[in-house]
């Protein structure tokens, strides 16, 4: 039987909501990973230290008694976000950056940043304080394609914000283009940025493929084929600014099939198999460990986990679907469907 064994890995971007959503969630994310950024996209967001920690033993609180996860924690970078939160936020050694959500962007995004002008200060102060930020690089203006915002923002935002704070550590998030990939990689080391498993594995005809599927559509959404190659060829390359982050977004069956459905894509019941697969595909099987467990882990100056993980290549099936709390199912990605690598557990 064919085995991939790692050090245990890290989701360096995940949703894992709140209250009994939140309960049914986590442990497929802490059946495998050590740490995860825990979004703070909440309604309402999460805005201060109090209620990073608050929140984050609320997470603490369903796991298993024997759980060794360790959820860490974001803030929500409105443009009132007081500078102090952040000297608080690396106080605290547990809220470890700070997210940057365009107004209107994304799911639950529409208390984010007007304009980055807005926010410079608390910049600053993250830049001194060596607190990372998190961006999700999209632009909001409707009248631009919704295949051309990630684009748009690297050169509108991204590109005029670094400039401004050189010594920033930055994030961009779920990086869905082969123009992110490069300005990335042309970048100083200070950019870094996380790919999802589902950006690596389908490309924008598996939004239409035979009909619309509400559950492959997540924001940035699914590029051309081009872009995948883009990223299927950064994450195997054993660069060390990409690294793994799901974007393991969960929503209600009945707000993804639905007239006007949310974004997000639901991938922690399978993640580190999916990223296998991935970088199977690619023959780059021995670049997954590097991407999965020892570059976020540098990037934000923590230690890389010491146990492992061990996958096994043995098909099983997808759940059609999960409990999600309060009489709500969730849909996973492949639902249904055969996942080729299997996670052993002891
Ligand atoms: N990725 C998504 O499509 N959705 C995320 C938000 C985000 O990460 O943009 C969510 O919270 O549902
Ligand atoms: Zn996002
Ligand atoms: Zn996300």
């Amino acid at each position: 039987m064919v085995q991939l064994t790692l050090t245990r890995p890290d989701d360096w971007h995940l949703h894992l909501r709140d209250g009994t959503a939140m309960a049914a969630v986590v442990t497929a994310t802490a059946r495998c990973f050590a740490r995860a950024i825990v979004m703070p996209n909440l309604k309402p967001p999460i805005l201060t230290v109090e209620q990073a920690l608050a929140y984050r033993e609320r997470i603490r609180a369903v796991l298993a008694p024997n759980s060794r996860f360790n959820p860490l924690m974001t803030l929500y970078l409105t443009d009132n976000l007081p500078a102090g939160e952040i000297v608080k936020a690396r106080a605290s050694g547990q809220v470890m950056a700070v997210k940057y959500y365009p107004a209107g962007a994304t799911t639950h995004s529409e208390w984010g940043v007007t304009h980055w002008h807005r926010v410079t200060t608390v910049l600053e102060t993250m830049q001194t304080q060596g607190i990372p930020l998190l961006i999700h690089g999209e632009v909001t203006d409707e009248h631009v394609d919704i295949f051309d915002r990630e684009k748009f923002f690297i050169e509108q935002v991204l590109e005029p914000l670094l400039s401004d704070f050189p010594a920033l550590k930055v994030v961009l998030e779920h990086i869905t283009t082969q123009e992110a990939v490069e300005y990335v990689q042309d970048s100083n080391a200070n950019l870094a940025a996380t790919i999802t498993a589902h950006h690596l594995l389908m490309n924008r005809n598996d939004l239409f493929k035979g009909g619309i599927h509400p559950h492959h559509y997540c924001l940035p959404i699914l590029k051309r084929e081009q872009h995948r190659q883009a990223l299927l060829q950064a994450a195997t390359s054993g660069n060390p600014k990409f690294f793994l982050g799901t974007d393991s977004a969960p929503h209600a069956r009945a707000n993804k099939e639905t007239t006007c459905g949310c974004a997000g894509i639901y991938t922690a019941p399978a993640a580190l198999e999916l990223y296998a697969e991935a970088f199977e595909q690619a023959q780059a099987l021995d670049k997954l460990e590097g991407f999965a467990s020892f570059y976020g882990a540098d990037f934000y100056n923590l230690p890389r986990n010491q146990d492992k993980v061990t996958l096994t290549k043995q098909p099983w099936q997808m759940p059609n679907q999960f409990e999600f709390g309060d009489s709500q199912v969730v849909v996973p990605w492949r639902a249904g469907i055969t996942i080729d690598w299997q996670q052993v557990h002891e």
